[in-house]
């Protein structure tokens, strides 16, 4: 049984959670984690000078339960999947198959322990206005606090970004701003080649 492990990293409101979730759907034997799942209660998470809350940073989540789920998916892929869709696989496809994990989130690349693991990285990025403009939309919870954006994410995302790009390499960069079929029509097609690659060293 192979296994192989794509990130779909990026900036905050890249367009990861859209990729991610229809490359999931197209890929067959793939499993979805989001680290967005993993962020601990906003009452154990500090505020800084400005009295911001400290969202964006590791610290923020619960990377040691992340870990946890990911390894689960590396030991036993398809007790994961039936787990999570509830359907069985027969013998032969769980030996022959090639199992695929996305893990998608905005501080894939800056954990060390995750980022060792990938066999692809992507990483979606968009300019600093339509990043506002996407964000000013979405409500998370908590709701950002005014001055959010310019006084906490946007610093925290250009800090984050540098110390990923210290960390980690071969990153293919995605331009968030063309249209999601084409998006997903790219990283399809690579994750594929390489699906069709590892099931030939297979045989
Ligand atoms: N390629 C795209 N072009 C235009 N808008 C997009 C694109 N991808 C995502 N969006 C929109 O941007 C917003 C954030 O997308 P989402 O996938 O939730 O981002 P992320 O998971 O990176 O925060 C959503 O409103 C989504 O519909
Ligand atoms: O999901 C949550 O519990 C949550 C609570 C507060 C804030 N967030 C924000 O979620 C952002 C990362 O998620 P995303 O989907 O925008 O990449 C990050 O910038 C945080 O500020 C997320």
């Amino acid at each position: 049984m192979k296994r192989l492990i794509v990130g779909i990293g990026g900036m905050t409101n890249g367009g990861k959670t859209t990729l991610s979730k229809s490359l999931h759907q197209r890929i067959p034997n793939s499993c979805l984690i989001a680290q967005d799942s993993y962020f601990k209660d906003e009452s154990i998470v500090p505020v800084d000078q400005n009295g911001f809350k400290q969202f964006d940073t590791l610290d923020a989540l619960h990377m040691d339960k992340m870990m946890s789920e990911v390894n689960s998916w590396r030991r036993d892929p398809v007790s994961i999947q039936k787990e999570k869709t509830g359907l069985d696989l027969n013998l032969s496809s769980a030996n022959t198959g090639v199992f695929v994990l996305i893990v998608e989130g905005f501080l894939i690349f800056n954990y060390r322990p995750l980022n060792d693991l990938f066999d692809k990285k992507y990483f979606l990025e968009i300019p600093y206005d339509v990043c506002k403009k996407r964000r000013s939309f979405r409500v998370y919870t908590p709701p950002d606090p005014p001055g959010y954006f310019d006084g906490y994410v946007w610093p925290m995302y250009l800090k984050n970004r540098q110390d990923m790009e210290a960390l980690t390499s071969e990153i293919v960069f995605l331009d968030g701003l063309k249209p999601k079929e084409e998006l997903l029509a790219t990283v399809f097609e690579e994750v594929s080649k390489e699906i069709t690659r590892l099931k030939a060293a297979y045989m």
